[in-house]
């Protein structure tokens, strides 16, 4: 066939070093950026497949997210701006490790099992971060989509849930929205603005924000909308990548993992601060009080706040809705404490990786899912949606206000993914409706301390883990030496995973008081690298 020829032709640009390996992992294929030409090139015919399999269009989106930027990497977004499907993602790895003479018949095994109609026309939309690898790579995957006789349109520098909201406006007929970047922008700030319009005798200092941009995508993408928040919001904006490195000292990740503010950002005590990532799809609050200590509001602190304010609007509409938060074993044992016995929410845990957690997130009429990382968001049933809508005509008074609260909440919130804008903009206008400050959001509960180690061991994939990764069932002895360990720590949990995009056992401990967290960890990780085959030295007391 004359697509298969062109395949084959355009296939020898964009060759495969013979005997690489890649995996589609947690949050698609990731490694050094000198690695990925030919993974871009055969992901651009992965999405022309897959556009024409679902009927539909699909986005593909260049970004590492919070990785240092020399690593690049990539992501196929599905038709209503959910993560790709996990049996594709098998096919996504398949095509990407056959070898050159091999990707035609690999191509073809896709197209039979999936009774692939080329005749079908098929669309994709490309995206990209600001890595300076990007540029070339998303180039590659347009390629890839012209070879196999693809639309594709390229949106050119977009943060990834931007992309993810494009694809979905697209397939959904311009329901969702209007598929383009002013599109995103109109409707976020007309939200945000209608849900600050009323909110009384704000002084400028309660409307001042200090975000740390990673000088990545996010930081570009809130520029343009600054001047249009008509001073509800007061941004100062750190990080914004006009000098800095992209992820260097600063971002979400950095924020969380260090626990500390990043570096450039010039906050005082009490300033509300928060840190996006490199992609702009996770976010994280902080502040430091007036004795220099550095307080995180993480992801569970977010859906803390969010959830527990779309309750009580759910209360007062009269609405009696089926919700739910969603967190993974990461989640800090106060936060699922304070949901389920005081918030008296239903609160589930899945698997760490988003696609997880948005999954179970589905299943209910409101379901707040958050990583304790800040990647998450809210999703909303279309008959709870269609309530709030019919509230806000028929109702009048308190409950049509607190309708059409619902409803501009529900505009707000990026329903496709976690977005750093969108949650930063809901999490602003909570503040502000509540009249609360970062302090008394800070006081809801108390985190446990925790801490997070890696071990590296010659396998990781010896660790088979149960329960949401919260026990593990091989090696043999490792769950119970972990349980006797435990034990001795007042309000002690501890668990373990192999990673799922980096080469290493995570380790993660909580309990009463930080030496006693750190020294569980520390105690776990010498089990780990006695029982899981640990490499490099044993690992040292913190
Ligand atoms: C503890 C942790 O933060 N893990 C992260 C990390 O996954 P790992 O499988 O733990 O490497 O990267 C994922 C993708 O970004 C993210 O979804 C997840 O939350
Ligand atoms: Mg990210």
């Amino acid at each position: 066939m004359a697509q298969f020829e062109e395949v084959s032709k355009k296939s020898e640009l964009h060759p495969k070093p013979v005997g690489m390996v890649q995996q589609y992992g947690t949050a698609g294929f990731r490694t050094h950026a000198d690695h990925l030409d030919h993974v871009m090139f055969r992901m651009g015919l992965l999405a022309a497949l897959r556009s024409r399999n679902t009927k539909a269009t699909i986005g593909v989106m260049v970004t590492a997210s919070h990785n240092p930027e020399e690593d690049n990497g990539v992501k196929l977004i599905d038709p209503m701006g959910e993560m790709l499907t996990p049996v594709w993602e098998v096919y996504a790895t398949r095509l990407v490790n056959a070898e050159q003479d091999h990707l035609l018949t690999v191509l073809e095994d896709v197209i039979e099992k999936e009774s692939i109609d080329l005749t079908q026309e098929a669309h994709v939309f490309v995206g990209k971060d600001t890595r300076s690898s990007s540029a070339r790579l998303s180039e590659a995957v347009l390629d890839g989509v012209t070879a196999l006789r693809g639309h594709s349109k390229d949106y050119g520098l977009v943060t990834t849930p931007q992309l993810h909201y494009m694809v979905c406006c697209c397939n959904t007929r311009g329901e969702y929205g209007q598929a383009s970047v002013e599109g995103y922008y109109r409707k976020l700030l007309q939200a945000f603005a209608e849900l600050t319009k009323h909110v009384p005798n704000r002084t400028d200092d309660q409307k001042c924000l200090l975000v740390d941009g990673a000088n990545g995508i996010g930081a570009l993408k809130l520029r343009e909308m600054v001047p249009r928040l008509q001073g509800e919001l007061l941004v100062s904006l750190f990080c914004d990548g006009t000098s800095g490195k992209l992820n260097h000292q600063c971002g979400a990740d950095f924020v969380k993992v260090q626990q500390k503010s990043p570096k450039g950002i010039d906050m005082k005590a009490g300033d509300r601060c928060c840190s996006f990532d490199g992609d702009g799809d996770r976010i994280v609050y902080y502040y430091s009080d007036a004795e220099g200590h550095f307080h995180l509001l993480d992801g569970d602190k977010i859906a803390t706040l969010i959830s527990t304010f779309l309750k009580e609007l759910l209360t007062q509409a009269g609405l009696d809705l089926k919700m739910a938060v969603v967190q993974t074993a990461y989640a800090n044992g106060s936060s699922t404490r304070y949901l389920q016995d005081t918030m008296k929410l239903i609160v589930k845990c899945t698997k760490t990786g988003v696609k997880h957690l948005h999954h179970v997130a589905q299943e209910f009429d409101i379901g707040v899912y958050f990583e304790a990382n800040g990647h998450g968001t809210v999703l909303f049933s279309k008959v709870l949606e269609e309530k709030i809508r019919r509230l806000c005509k028929d109702s009048d008074g308190e409950r049509r206000r607190v309708a059409t609260l619902l409803k501009n909440s529900v505009d707000l919130i990026n329903q496709t993914v976690g977005d750093a804008i969108s949650d930063m903009l809901l999490i602003e206008a909570i503040l502000a409706i509540r009249g609360m400050t970062v302090q008394q959001w800070d006081a809801i509960y108390t985190d446990l301390p925790n801490r997070q180690l890696k071990v590296k061991v010659s396998d990781r994939r010896v660790i088979e883990t149960t329960d949401a990764e919260r026990k593990t069932v091989s090696p043999a002895g490792l769950q119970e030496a972990i349980d006797g360990l435990v034990e001795k720590h007042r309000q002690g949990r501890s668990f373990v995973r192999p990673s799922g995009t980096e080469d290493v056992v995570r380790v993660y401990a909580e309990a009463e008081t930080q030496e006693s967290a750190d020294a569980l960890a520390h105690e776990v990780s010498l089990v780990v690298y006695r029982l899981a085959g640990g490499v490099g030295g044993e690992p040292k007391p913190l």
